[in-house]
């Protein structure tokens, strides 16, 4: 291990932007199949993994909902979750805020109850025992009608207590924020934080909706945001938080090679951008590893891995005393961890 990947792997930081169901390992994938009798294209993981290669965002997403698809008791949703804390905590994360897509559950026949049952009992359990603390988004699959996102919704409101916010993730291009404004405009009269999936595929005026129409609190990607100097502007103005994906976005094609990513562009523009894993399971690593994988490619500097972990904190939904917790273990890791 070199010496900054040891300094990344102690670094305490949280991840903003991961979705459960993309943190379905194939192992698990094919155990689950097997355990309830659920057909899936692959003999085995290794046959899995090795259909995984994307050119776009849909490649991906169409793998994705068929994987999700093993997932029907309370346990298979405590496993996949136990899992994912198990693995990220050895990187050192002190927070998680979880995205998950409850009607790609629903659709299928699972009921709501069983998913949050068997997520929230996994969160609580990686508190007790791993320290992990935890917020959780809800989704809305944007390739499916605002009408249905709405149902998907009110439907989770006796699990309101469990879920800090509303988001918007799925196919990006043709499904533009402003489809989303009345269910976004009643997350907000319900009291949910908001955050949307936005420049990642799509142009640079979907992040400008996604301000102006769906008034989110986090925007999750925001690459393209770079195209349009006034954007860059107004994000900085707002210290509005960037959840980047850099693996994610090599595996998409959203950038050609790592070294090419815009991570070190944003920081420079004085914008908050953080580092998070997308779906682990699909891209090939975890918090560390996309933390490991950009120092690399862009030669990140010690100062530059702090902020990223500093502003992890910083655009977390986490309470003002929980995140000045989070940043004093940030700051005295850092005074113990000078280079020599
Ligand atoms: N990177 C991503 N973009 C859009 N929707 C997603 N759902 C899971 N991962 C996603
Ligand atoms: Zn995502």
């Amino acid at each position: 291990m070199t010496d900054m990947d040891g300094f990344i792997a102690g670094l305490p930081k949280a991840e903003l932007h991961m979705h459960l169901e993309g943190s379905l390992e194939p192992e698990l994938m094919v155990a689950l199949a097997r355990r309830n009798g659920v057909e899936i294209p692959y003999a085995s993981a290794e046959q899995a993994r090795r259909a995984y290669a994307f050119t776009q965002l849909q490649d991906f997403l169409d793998l994705y909902y068929r994987g999700m698809s093993v997932l029907k008791t309370e346990q298979d949703f405590r496993d996949l979750t136990s899992a994912y804390l198990e693995r990220v905590a050895r990187d050192n994360a002190i927070h998680v805020e979880l995205f998950f897509d409850p009607q790609g559950h629903t659709e299928r026949g699972v009921p709501l109850d069983v998913v949050m049952r068997g997520i929230t009992g996994a969160l609580d359990e990686g508190q007790r025992k791993l320290g992990i603390s935890h917020r959780l988004i809800l989704c809305i699959l944007r390739h499916l009608s605002e009408k249905e996102g709405l149902e998907a919704l009110e439907a989770a409101l006796p699990w309101r207590h469990r879920i800090v916010g509303v988001g918007l993730d799925s196919s990006e291009k043709g499904h533009p924020p402003a489809k989303f404004e009345r269910l976004f405009r009643r997350a907000g009269e319900l009291g949910f934080l908001r955050v949307a999936h936005a420049g990642e595929e799509g142009p640079p005026a979907y992040v400008r909706e996604a301000l102006d129409r769906l008034r989110i609190d986090r925007l999750d990607h925001g690459n393209r945001s770079l195209e349009d100097p006034a954007l860059v502007e107004r994000l900085r103005h707002l210290q509005m938080t960037l959840t980047v994906c850099p693996l994610s976005n090599l595996k998409l094609k959203v950038v050609e090679r790592l070294e090419d990513h815009p991570l070190r562009r944003m920081l420079q523009a004085g914008l908050r951008a953080t580092v998070n894993s997308d779906d682990p399971a699909y891209f090939g690593g975890y918090l560390g590893d996309n933390y490991r994988a950009i120092q690399k490619a862009l030669s990140l500097t010690r100062d530059e891995l702090a902020t990223l972990a500093r502003n992890s904190f910083l655009g977390s939904f986490m309470t003002e005393a929980e995140k000045k917790a989070a940043i004093d273990r940030l700051d005295r890791y850092l005074a113990l961890n000078q280079p020599a």
